[in-house]
């Protein structure tokens, strides 16, 4: 089934040397075998996805392709050259270069001085003015439309992506690879990011990505690499690969009849959550909103709508200008966490890095956080009750993990995501508040992780999903379309995809033909800059 090296010709040419050729790559991490002999040819002016399932080794491979991890065994070369000695990071740097879904950018300082970071032109003494006009002409040259003295911390996700690029080619990088780059990008930013990937592959730049999102491997990528458990099962064209086909070969099972996921009646139960004119000034308008036991809710936006910040404010995280919040109609001190956990709303953040996991703990401890307390007497966390919970969590999240004892850091991202989403169930809460719980979690525990939220729902509790995700929304029995801090329309479940992105995009009851960035990215409608909310840019004042 495997067939490496079977690419359109990039510009360059198919007798070109590969941009990056990895042979029989084998990586240990103590008793796990993250790569298991893999390997990759990505060619000059080539987009080549590489996809698999949480764990499958994707960012090990990344890790080792820009000399960040050594490999047991196994050989690197670009352009036909062997890679750079080991710990060599400038040469390394003039290789390749990966663009991460988080920043490796320092935002307090400005693009010019991140472009040439540890390069400084003129010799000891920086002229900054020299500085700021190299960087000008730099970011002239790859088309990237952003002021060298503005600083990192003030741009939005898409124009960090394309400075770190501009540094990544300037410093002579021909294989870039790019790790989600669009989880945090709304349709607009993805589109003028894939239309930048195209201009430089023309000029025979070579592209890794690495997503979950396979609609944008179809949509970007010439060629298809296939992970699972750590080995290589298939390279293909993307072109006439039908959708079966690749998720055969990452899940190695076939694939299952479609099912709607949305499998209860109409909500009947009691109000476990309910607002009354909640609100956040310059975040979003009062807002009445009531979830019934056995319901699922949807809270479906654009990135900067003003529905994550909802969120953030039912689990504490933010303080209301005013309004009040009521679990089984006991009223929830507003504006902090403990009292909103106490009060029964379980929450699983966007960011699991910066709100979600501690890294250096294990598995066990992290699902438990919540729940400590209740696991031995008078304060004190019984490790074997710790551990069966922990185990119970892990059987019925499917977390890949060598046990409750791993630290949370040595699991892959999908897999700790996961992790976060068993710490807000540990204490079985009256309502789930879960912001994209989806992102970036692999194809089939996209499917169990939803389902999970389903089953909260069907014992008795209540759910709000906060996404622009479709699919993420298919789960709830109703869906409540979030615009410039407003609540603008209102869906039962028969919903289709046009009319919701439609209403996302403030066109509730409108539409559009097909063919704009609508029909192309049904999961991600149109809007302002794809900065999260935490970042204090989110909305528009009501
Ligand atoms: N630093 C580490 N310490 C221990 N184990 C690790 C470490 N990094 C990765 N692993 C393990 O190696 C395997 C491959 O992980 P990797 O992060 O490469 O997967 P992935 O395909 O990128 O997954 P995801 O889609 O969830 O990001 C996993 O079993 C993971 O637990």
């Amino acid at each position: 089934m495997a067939s490496t090296g079977h690419t359109a010709p990039g510009p360059a040419g198919p007798a070109a040397d590969p941009a990056v050729r990895a042979t029989g790559i084998v990586k240990r991490y103590g008793s796990t075998l993250a790569l298991d002999g893999v390997h990759l040819t990505v060619r000059p002016g080539e987009a080549h996805a590489l996809v698999g399932r949480n764990g499958a080794g994707k960012s090990t491979l990344v890790s080792v392709l820009t000399g960040m991890v050594r490999p047991d065994g196994g050989t690197v070369a670009f352009g036909g050259a062997p890679a750079p000695g080991w710990g060599d990071t400038a040469a390394w740097q003039r290789k390749v270069a990966c663009v991460y879904q988080k920043s490796m950018t320092v935002p307090e300082l400005t693009v010019a001085e991140n472009l040439y970071l540890n390069r400084f032109p003129g010799g000891r003494a920086i002229r900054w003015r020299t500085l700021r006009a190299r960087a000008r002409e730099l970011l002239a040259e790859y088309g990237v439309a952003v002021d060298p003295a503005d600083r990192i911390k003030d741009l939005g996700v898409e124009q960090r992506q394309f400075v770190e690029i501009a540094r990544a080619l300037s410093c002579g990088a021909r294989l870039i690879v790019l790790d989600e780059p669009t989880a945090r990008l709304d349709a607009g930013g993805i589109e003028r990011l894939f239309g930048k990937l195209r201009a430089l592959r023309a000029q025979g730049v070579a592209f890794l990505f690495i997503s979950h999102h396979l609609q944008e491997v179809y949509e970007l990528c010439d060629t298809v690499t296939v992970f699972r458990d750590a080995r290589h099962v298939l390279t293909a064209p993307v072109a006439g690969l039908p959708r079966t086909e690749l998720v055969r070969a990452m899940t190695g099972e076939e694939p299952a009849a479609a099912r709607p996921v949305r499998t209860a009646g109409p909500p009947a139960g009691e109000p476990v959550l309910r607002t009354e004119g909640l609100v956040l000034d310059g975040r979003f308008a009062p807002l009445d909103l009531t979830v019934r036991a056995g319901e699922v809710v949807g809270l479906a936006g654009a990135t900067a709508s003003g529905n994550t910040a909802i969120g953030e404010t039912l689990a504490g995280l933010r303080t209301p200008g005013g309004g009040r919040i009521t679990v089984r109609g006991r009223p929830v001190r507003t504006g902090s966490v403990p009292h909103a956990i106490e009060a029964g709303i379980g929450y699983v953040p966007e960011d699991r890095h910066r709100q979600g996991l501690i890294p250096g703990r294990s598995v066990a401890e992290n699902a438990t956080l919540t729940v400590a307390d209740q696991l031995g007497p008078l304060g004190t966390v019984l490790p074997a009750r710790t551990r069966e919970f922990a185990h119970r969590m892990i059987t019925s999240l499917d977390i890949r993990t060598t046990g409750p004892g791993q630290p949370v850091a040595g699991l892959s991202g999908g897999n700790q995501q996961k992790v976060v989403i068993a710490r807000a169930l540990a204490r079985e809460p009256s309502v789930l508040v879960a912001v994209r719980p989806t992102n970036g979690v692999d194809v089939k525990s996209k499917e169990a992780l939803l389902g999970v939220v389903r089953e909260v729902a069907d014992g008795g509790s209540g759910a709000v999903i906060v996404s622009d995700e479709l699919d993420d929304l298919r789960v709830c029995d109703r869906v409540l379309a979030v615009f410039h801090g407003r609540v603008v329309a209102e869906f039962g479940s028969g919903w289709s995809d046009h009319e919701l992105v439609a209403a996302m995009e403030g066109m509730a009851g409108g539409g559009s033909g097909p063919g704009g960035p609508r029909e192309r990215y049904p999961g991600r409608p149109a809007g302002t800059d794809g900065t999260d909310s935490t970042d204090g840019t989110e909305g528009t004042a009501p």
